[in-house]
């Protein structure tokens, strides 16, 4: 079973005094999880250490609005959600049982800075255009840029969470960094002596 009350000191300056909200989500994806098909049996164990804090500790890089691509349990959309009432979410997902989770949970946990929109990103058409697009376990950086990069603003930051093999995936992705105009590419390693695994982050501005 998942343990809420690992890394407390770490919980504590992600969510403040946010981080009962946290809590509750974590236990109610512990509980319906697996169950309802959003999360792996061997993911339970680590599902806040792994999950939720690795989603959290990016939560300081965005303002404004911004979209996590296939958010599917809510990660890391959800999350960063509850860690930045101060930040306009749009949480995109194609598939009906997610999208039902995700709404579940934004009446449960009371959260009014979320959208839950069911679509693939690659159909979204929004009327004004995010400051941040993330995305966790989608796709390679590859494919993952066609999709993501054209729901920026002028200006406006790719983060996507990614593995350690992130520096290979920006050496593959060389032609669609520059058919979208991506600048400034480059891996952020986040959480080095405050979590228990490291987190990395592939940041880019799109130039109109
Ligand atoms: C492996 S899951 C990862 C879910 C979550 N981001 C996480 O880290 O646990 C991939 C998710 O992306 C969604 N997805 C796949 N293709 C997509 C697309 N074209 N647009 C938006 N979401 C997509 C899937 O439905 C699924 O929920």
């Amino acid at each position: 079973m998942t343990s809420v009350e690992a890394e407390p000191g770490a919980a504590k300056s992600l969510f403040g005094d946010r981080i009962d909200i946290a809590r509750e989500f974590t236990k109610a994806l512990a509980e319906q999880g697996e169950e309802r098909g959003l999360i792996g049996p061997l993911e339970l164990p680590r599902l806040w250490t792994r999950h939720i804090l690795n989603s959290a500790i990016a939560a300081p890089l965005f303002h404004g609005s911004a979209a996590d691509i296939g958010s599917g349990a809510g990660l890391p959309g959800l999350v960063l959600a509850i860690a930045r009432p101060d930040v306009k979410w749009t949480l995109v997902e194609p598939m009906e049982r997610r999208v039902n989770w995700l709404n579940e949970q934004v009446t449960e946990l009371g959260l009014d800075n979320v959208d839950v929109l069911r679509s693939r990103a690659e159909d979204v058409r929004t009327v004004e255009k995010f400051d941040f697009v993330t995305a966790r376990a989608v796709s390679a950086l590859r494919t993952l840029i066609p999709f993501t990069a054209p729901l920026l603003r002028d200006g406006g930051e790719l983060a996507l969470l990614k593995g350690m093999n992130a520096p290979a995936e920006i050496g593959a992705a060389a032609k669609q960094i520059k058919k979208y105009r991506l600048s400034d590419v480059r891996v952020e390693v986040l959480g080095e002596g405050v979590l228990d695994e490291t987190t990395r982050v592939v940041r880019a501005t799109v130039r109109g």
